[in-house]
């Protein structure tokens, strides 16, 4: 930041429902939002953030301090508008340097109708988030820099939080469709495809692109249907198997139609697969209960280990609520706990092929530590339709 930016009139301002303040640079588009505030400590994958509809209702804070520099690009959005309600950086973001660059970020996020905001001090808004949990907020960005802080504190205060909150009906498809684009591959040809495909129908509760990518190249022909579907919806498939996708929101709420809809696929004895909010509401559909986290996990160095192998994956995640372990019925196992506070992570069925995880194997920051659940569930495919 130059001396002239830090000393220059403030652009934005970020106030917390107890009227602490923030003040900085704003980039992006301009005007005002509310969202609960979350911080993500990832070096990269800031596009893939920022359009990761898991974020819906939140606004992020980078701790990573060089946000911007690589740009952005058509190909790493993870659906196709932002949906993060803003972020908040440490400086300006820095003129991107990368050879797969088309746009910058401030210009991308303007377009998007997102607001930035730079010259923060996120380690004090960190440290904020992680003593007193994860704070509701407003956040304005005028280039003229005049702010009516009493209104913006009154906004934030009024927002009534994620919790409770169902979002997916959101950001779901409107409609069904079919995916078929694989993920990208290693040099070495790995992730390979078996030339057979098996029917799975995955339900886009704010499904990320590379997860579908990756059902696609794990061997699934996958067909996506919206998060209102109904088991007798998903039923007239005639899948193989079923994938719940990650999303925003409280898994409760989305929970009051998602997980009727789960439990009629159970009853159907095929694999199901889930990730993140998916995990979360196959828990709530076999009797467990998800509680909402303090500041929640999101960042892309999350140790986890897996209790069958005893094996730590370095994973991705975005989750501010989690599986309460103590709630998992008889029958229902535990399969991967949080090397940082042993918070739930995976679960597994007894005996059927029903699993699922809290955190990210498509972001592969391991990079392909978790691959193997895609793999996992292929398998599964295979053994049920050579049954
Ligand atoms: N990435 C996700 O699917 C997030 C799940 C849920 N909305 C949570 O915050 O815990």
């Amino acid at each position: 930041m130059t001396t002239s930016q830090a000393t220059a009139k403030p652009t934005a301002c970020l106030v917390l429902a107890d009227g602490t303040v923030f003040y900085g640079k704003g980039f992006g588009a301009t005007g005002t939002t509310t969202a609960e505030l979350c911080f993500n400590t990832a070096m990269t994958g800031y596009q893939e953030i920022m359009t990761d509809p898991s974020y819906a209702g939140q606004v992020v804070t980078f701790t990573f301090p060089h946000i911007g520099n690589t740009g952005v690009n058509a190909e790493d959005d993870e659906t196709q508008d932002p949906v993060a309600a803003g972020m908040i950086v440490k400086w300006d973001p820095t003129d991107p340097s990368n050879w797969r660059t088309e746009t910058e970020l401030g210009p991308w996020l303007e377009k998007r109708g997102r607001i930035g905001m730079g010259g923060v001090d996120t380690r004090r808004l960190t440290r904020a988030i992680r003593q007193h949990g994860a704070p509701h907020v407003a956040m304005a960005h005028d280039p003229e820099g005049n702010f009516d802080i009493e209104a913006l504190v009154k906004m934030a205060r009024d927002f009534p939080g994620l919790e409770g909150m169902d979002l997916a009906k959101d950001v779901t498809c409107a409609q069904s469709y079919v995916w078929d684009e694989m993920r990208w591959a290693w040099p070495d040809g790995y992730p390979k495809r078996d030339s057979k495909g098996f029917k799975v129908v995955a339900i886009d509760f704010g499904a990320k692109r590379n997860i579908l990518r990756c059902l696609a190249s794990a061997g699934c022909d996958v067909t996506v249907l919206p998060a209102t579907a109904t088991a007798e919806d998903v039923l007239a498939h005639n899948p193989d198997g079923v994938f719940l996708s990650n999303g925003p929101g409280d898994p409760a709420a989305t929970g009051t139609y998602a997980v009727p809809m789960i439990k009629g696929v159970l009853a159907a004895d095929m694999p199901v697969f889930g990730i993140c909010l998916g995990h979360q509401m196959l828990a709530l559909a076999l009797g467990a209960k998800t509680i909402k986290m303090n500041h929640g996990h999101h960042g892309a160095n999350h140790p986890v280990k897996d209790n069958d192998t005893g094996k730590v994956e370095i994973t991705s995640m975005n989750h501010g609520f989690a599986v309460d372990a103590q709630s998992l019925p008889s029958g229902v196992v535990e399969t991967h706990v949080s090397l940082f506070d042993g918070s739930n992570c995976g679960l597994k069925v007894t005996g059927k092929p029903v699993f699922s995880v809290q955190y990210h194997p498509e972001a592969s920051p391991g990079p392909m530590d978790s691959y193997y659940l895609f793999e996992r569930f292929a398998e599964a495919l295979k053994e049920r339709a050579n049954a």
